[in-house]
Formats: C-alpha cells, sequence, structure tokens
C-alpha cells in the first residue's frame, strides 16, 4: 500500500490563538498531528484543549493563526466545513437519538440521507459496511437499551460511516469500565497503524496516553508547553509539563473516627424511572457519622435515581429516610437545616444556572441567608462577591472573574464551582455522584482530599461512583447497586476487586 491508498488525514495548527473578551483562552498553540497516528491532548482543566479542538472543527473562529489539513492551508468557517475535510469529532455526551434503532442512527446522521429511504438497501450496505469495521453494535436495538459502552462504540462507527478520516475523541473512555476502554482504543489503535484514521485524543488518563499514543501536545493556561513522542515521556515529564509548579495536595489520611452513630438511614427505598418503571427496590443502607459508603456498579442500574430521591428531585413511590432519626423529606429548607449536601452528575445541566455568574451559582444556597440576603430576595453583591472569591481561589476554580457566567467555563472548573459550594459549608450528610469525572490529575487529588477531610471530621458520606479505584481509595464500607437492588455489602478491607466485579455484574 502507498501513502496515497492510506485515508488517514494529517491535521496542523500553526500560531493558533484563541481571545475570548479580556481572557486568552489559546496562545499561539502549533500543533502537527500526522495522518496515521493516534496523538494525545493533555492539560489542566481549562487548559484549552476544547477551545483548540473548537477551532480546528469550526465551532469557534481563531483569532489568529492557520488550519492545514494534510498540508494545505484551509478555512474551516462552520463544522460542515470541517466535515468536507473529512475531520469529525465525538464528544463526552451522546448524541444518538435513544428511540431510533443503531441502523435508524446511522442512516440519518448522512448529510445526503435521502427523504424516502429505502431501507432494505440502506440496511444491506450498512451492514457490508459494519464487516470492514473492527466493533460491531446490535444494529436493530434502540439506541436507548444499549449500554455506555455500546454507545460509545457506535458514535465513533457514526463518524467512520461518515468517512470522516481525522477524529478527535473527547476523552472516549471516560463511560467504560477499563476492559472496555482497552478493548476500544486497540481497535482504534489498529485503525490508525492500517493508515485508515488519524486520532486526536484528549485524555487526563496516563495509562492510556502511554500504552496508545505515538505522540502527544501538553497545554498550561493556553499556551503549548510541550510535545513530543510517547515513548521518550515519562509521566512525570507530562505531568510536570501539565501543572507546572503547582503543588498537588497530599492524599488526605483517613484518621480513626471514634464509634459514631447512624446519620444516614435509609429503609425500603423504592421509586420509578421517567417511564414509570422499577428504578430502585427495598434499598436498605445505613451511613455512620465519619464514615464514607462507596455504591459500586455499572452505570444505570439506578444510582442516579437513588441520588435523586435523596437530593429532593425523585419522587419516593416507598420508603423511608431518616437523618439523626429524623424523617427526612428532601428540600431545600430541610436540607438546610440538616446540613446535607449534594453534588450531581453533569453539575452544569443539574446543579448549575448555565448562564447566571460564577458567583451567583456559589451563591445558590445561601442566597437566602445572610449576609449575602438582606431581606428577603434581594441579593447583596458585595459579600456575594467576597465570599465567591474566596471559594475560587480555595478551589482553584480558573474563571476570568466572579461575574463570568458559569456556562463559559471548562467543564472541569464548573465541576469544582459547584464542589466549592457544597462543600464548603459545615456538611452532616454529603451526597456525590462520579465527583471526578472530566477533572484533571490535580484535582482529583484535591476533591478526594476534600471529601475524605468531610469523613473525618464527621459527615456521613455516600460515594456513588463508577470509578471502581475511587471506591477502593475511598470508601470505609462498599456497596454494589445492581438492577436498582444492593446485592452485595462489604467493608473495604474484606472485599477485593474481582468480588466487587462480580457482583457488579449481577453475580451476587
Ligand atoms: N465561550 C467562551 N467564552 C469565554 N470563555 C471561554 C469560552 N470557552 C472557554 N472559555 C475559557 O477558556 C479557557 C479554556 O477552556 P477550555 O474549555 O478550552 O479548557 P479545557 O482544557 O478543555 O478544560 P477541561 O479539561 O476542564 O474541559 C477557560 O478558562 C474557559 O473558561
Amino acid at each position: 500500500m502507498t501513502d496515497k491508498d492510506r485515508p488517514a488525514v494529517g491535521v496542523e495548527t500553526v500560531g493558533m490563538t484563541k481571545i475570548f473578551g479580556s481572557l486568552t483562552a489559546l496562545e499561539d498553540a502549533s500543533i502537527k498531528v500526522r495522518p496515521g497516528t493516534l496523538h494525545a491532548l493533555l492539560g489542566e482543566n481549562g487548559a484549552g484543549k476544547s477551545t483548540l479542538v473548537k477551532c480546528m472543527m469550526g465551532f469557534y473562529q481563531p483569532t489568529r493563526g492557520k488550519l492545514l489539513v494534510d498540508g494545505q492551508e484551509v478555512v474551516v468557517r462552520n463544522p460542515r466545513d470541517a466535515m468536507a475535510y473529512k475531520l469529525g469529532m465525538v464528544y463526552q455526551h451522546f448524541t444518538l437519538v435513544p428511540s431510533l434503532t443503531a441502523a435508524e442512527n446511522l442512516i440519518v446522521s448522512r448529510p445526503d440521507c435521502p427523504k424516502v429511504i429505502d431501507w432494505k438497501s440502506e440496511i444491506g450496505a450498512l451492514e457490508a459496511f459494519l464487516d470492514r469495521m473492527p466493533f460491531k453494535v446490535p444494529l436493530r436495538t434502540p439506541v436507548a437499551s444499549l449500554s455506555a459502552g455500546e454507545k460509545q462504540k457506535l458514535e465513533i462507527l457514526k463518524q467512520l460511516y461518515l468517512d470522516r478520516r481525522f477524529l478527535i475523541l473527547d476523552e472516549p473512555t471516560s463511560v467504560l469500565t477499563p476492559g472496555e476502554a482497552d478493548e476500544m482504543l486497540g481497535l482504534l489503535r489498529g485503525m490508525v497503524e492500517a493508515g485508515e484514521i488519524t486520532i486526536l485524543m484528549i485524555s487526563h488518563k496516563f495509562r492510556e496516553v502511554t500504552a496508545y499514543a505515538d505522540e502527544v501536545t501538553v497545554l498550561r493556561r493556553g499556551r503549548q508547553v510541550g510535545s513530543g513522542l510517547v515513548k521518550d515521556l515519562t509521566r512525570d515529564d507530562m505531568a510536570r509539563m501539565m501543572i507546572g509548579d503547582t503543588k498537588i495536595r497530599e492524599r488526605a489520611a483517613r484518621t480513626t473516627v471514634e464509634k459514631s452513630a447512624t446519620v444516614l438511614d435509609l429503609t425500603a427505598l423504592y421509586a420509578s424511572d421517567d417511564d414509570g418503571l422499577p428504578a430502585i427496590e427495598a434499598i436498605d443502607l445505613k451511613v455512620k457519622a465519619g464514615e464514607i459508603v462507596g455504591i459500586a456498579g455499572v452505570s444505570g442500574n439506578g444510582q442516579s435515581e437513588l441520588v435523586e430521591v435523596l437530593s429532593g428531585q425523585r419522587d419516593l413511590d416507598d420508603g423511608r429516610i431518616l437523618i439523626h432519626g429524623h424523617p427526612f423529606e428532601p428540600s431545600r429548607g430541610a436540607m438546610a437545616k440538616l446540613k446535607v449536601f449534594s453534588l450531581q452528575e453533569e453539575p452544569l445541566r443539574n446543579s448549575a444556572v448555565p448562564r447566571m455568574s460564577v458567583a451567583e451559582n456559589m451563591a445558590l444556597r445561601s442566597f437566602d441567608q445572610p449576609p449575602i440576603s438582606r431581606s428577603g430576595w434581594w441579593l447583596k453583591p458585595g459579600p456575594m462577591k467576597a465570599i465567591a472569591r474566596e471559594l475560587i481561589a480555595r478551589y482553584r476554580v480558573k474563571t476570568p472573574s466572579p461575574e463570568t457566567p458559569i456556562e463559559n467555563l471548562s467543564g472541569g472548573n464548573v465541576q469544582r464551582a459547584v464542589l466549592a459550594r457544597e462543600l464548603s459549608g459545615d456538611v452532616d450528610v454529603l451526597i456525590v455522584a462520579n465527583p471526578c469525572f472530566g477533572l484533571d490529575f490535580a484535582s482529583v487529588a484535591e476533591i478526594r482530599s476534600q471529601i475524605m477531610d468531610q469523613r473525618n471530621r464527621g459527615a456521613a458520606v455516600l460515594l456513588v461512583s463508577e470509578d471502581l479505584d475511587e471506591i477502593l481509595e475511598l470508601a470505609d464500607r462498599v456497596a454494589v447497586m445492581s438492577e436498582g437492588r444492593i446485592s452485595y455489602v462489604a467493608p473495604i478491607g474484606e472485599t477485593d476487586r474481582q468480588t466487587i466485579g462480580h457482583a457488579m455484574a449481577g453475580h451476587h
């Protein structure tokens, strides 16, 4: 095969710069992603990774700089232009239509999709296409019934079906189990080596970068601080490039908490999902003061519904929640009174008001209390901003100012801003779901330490996490959820990864 037969596309930026108002999100980035390579893009939260790839894809117009595709300078005004150059992007969130089957999703995604579809010939062509692909997904199943891993594969297949030959993957393994992640990256690596595609992968996982990427570019505060062959760099080299001289917080040690009382007591909880089907059934669980109970499980086994019930965002069909022995009906007032704090997944959607400022979002729990409230709902901007400034500094939230709309922050910084709000109070009960999703390694260390600090101070913590390592690091006890029920509970010292994995797969 000559290079001409290899359809992988190469992309280069020269002096790419993007300025938002007073903030330079990306400054003079010149990166070269050679055709037929897997290139990793590393950087702390807010370093400018999304800004760079959005400039490549035509979502943003760069303030300065050039884009070259296969060595030719091009102007990409919008994502449609990017597609014409065979550039495609797979996002962290799914973009598929849940009620359509995988086949229907693929066919309707085609820009030349006819108004009247000849399904028979289309499906035939699709099957022929899938035969050439390394991964398979069931074609006739509605996307809503596919697992997270299958959906992720389908997102990538969609790009390949649309003949994109330069794929940008934004943290492609964040919803996958370690086994699925290795399988997917291995298969993609095979296509890269065959010269069929080029991949630019945003990742926070050094292990994946070292195992699968050829080259790496590191951004810090909008600047390109290093590039090179992965084989010439150690993890420490990459970590140092990412964070410069920032100190990483030491892992918080678990202190022994004196024999303590039950704080959160759940008895026979039942709740339904959005379609009225049973989502959680007969959940019994107690969490003591100074204890972290980790809820492990494959996503979609009732964990999010449980968190919603405990945060007052989903009705309980039956059961009883007690806090310090008192019945608890989650509402704003009851949560404030009993010092219950919660952090849900996708904080921009579930725990923040996107168009409101960072300061207003940080005040959301306390806007009706002094010193922020004067009388009634009238907010005092002075104290609100002062509190926000303090939290921004303490939690290292990267934002141009407290007045910036929170939706303009990078994903990891939204997460930090909401965590700052929820962790800064006097906490008795803390309910957190996947708190480190999408965070860079320094922030992961920071957030985990803060959760451990709350436990050491005597909070009862319910930690829902799809990351088993997180549970093994933080939890005192683990409970596995499978099909809406708690199928297994054990003190962390009396169990292991395999046993928990077995229970997650429903074998208990
Ligand atoms: N539309 C926008 N308006 C104003 N500022 C923005 C906008 N988009 C991004 N920024 C700012 O640009 C900087 C870089 O953000 P970017 O999203 O590129 O970071 P990132 O490296 O992708 O981070 P993460 O790992 O958290 O996703 C951040 O300070 C962010 O607040």
